[in-house]
């Protein structure tokens, strides 16, 4: 029976990279499901079944080989919102049609944005590393943080997901700011209590908290570089839950060593996961900033655990 449905490639079904099996029953009715490892045994028979593909993360990767391979293809399926990952000119040459799922994760993303925020101003992973660190010299370390009640934050990229965020931020009675392509109707603005600012300098000046929620495109790459981070209070928090390259990564090591920010807190970063090598320079930051590793780089100068840093640096998989 299952022969005679559409083909639809996966990645793999359960493991790491595989879609959760609560997925492949629902797709199991409508599709015959092909793994991209039973699909490379045997292209010959199976590369005419199949119509869709599902991308489960990213994956599987699509580029000109495959959908050369697939002459019946009709549609690609992200799991997710983000399509940085595709080259949808590409995609769209081969006749294909590509679809994702913008809302599927805005709640938990706004609230790992707020957890971000939180776990930064009051310097809980910092706090957390001392707590279990077996050297009790860092005891003494200030952790007072800084207060995020009537503190400002400013969303850059007020979609849903930005404006799930400003929906929690008023709940801890910050005053937020905005700024997006197109302004929101004034009743959805007052609903969360959210000002827009046309442009982004007004916000990055006046946030104590510049929380980045745009989408990955040519125009937003590296939107967040040295003049930006320069325009920053000095006791401003940078929140990056978008991509990593919608931050300029060397230029936030820098203006972090340099206090010319007060803190990062990364969901994303380039690449991504970052090496697991203590000299990567932002491993670095997260070292000075908590003792995370509990070692500092020869010749490093400024290793007081109240330096500036890295507060939170995490990839949720
Ligand atoms: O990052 C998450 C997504 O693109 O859905």
């Amino acid at each position: 029976m299952g022969e005679l449905l559409p083909g639809l490639l996966v990645n793999e079904i359960g493991g790491m990279h595989g879609i959760l099996h609560d997925h492949v029953e629902f797709l199991k009715k409508h599709f015959c499901l092909i793994t991209i490892k039973e699909f490379l045994e045997n292209k010959k028979n199976m590369s005419k079944k199949v119509q869709a593909v599902y991308l489960w993360w990213h994956k599987p990767v699509i580029d000109r080989d495959l959908l050369q391979s697939l002459p019946n293809l009709k549609v690609i399926a992200n799991s997710g919102v983000g399509m940085d990952h595709l080259d949808l000119k590409l995609v769209a040459s081969f006749g294909v049609k590509m679809a994702n799922a913008p809302c599927a994760v805005s709640s938990s993303t706004a609230d790992t944005g707020m957890a971000l925020l939180l776990a930064s101003a009051r310097r809980l992973v910092e706090g957390y590393h001392v707590a279990v660190s077996p050297s009790t010299e860092y005891y003494e370390a200030d952790f007072l943080g800084v207060e995020v009640t009537g503190a400002t934050l400013g969303i850059l990229g007020m979609g849903s997901i930005g404006y799930k965020i400003a929906l929690r931020a008023k709940a801890f009675e910050m005053k937020i700011l905005y700024h997006n392509r197109t302004r929101r109707k004034e009743q959805e603005e007052q609903a969360v209590g959210a000002s827009y600012c046309e442009k982004i300098e007004d916000l990055l000046c006046q946030a104590d908290f510049v929380m980045v929620v745009v989408s990955l495109t040519p125009q937003t790459h590296k939107l967040i570089g040295k003049r930006e981070m320069e325009l920053m209070k000095p006791t401003a928090t940078l929140i990056n839950i978008s991509r990593g390259a919608v931050v300029d990564q060397e230029a936030l090591v820098i203006a972090l060593r340099a206090g010319v920010i007060r803190a990062a807190a990364l969901d994303v970063t380039y690449p991504e996961p970052l090496p697991r090598s203590p000299s990567h320079l932002l491993l670095f930051l997260r070292s000075t900033a908590g003792g995370l590793s509990g070692t500092q780089p020869v010749g490093s100068g400024d290793a007081s655990p109240t330096a500036p840093g890295l507060h939170v640096c995490v990839k949720l998989l």
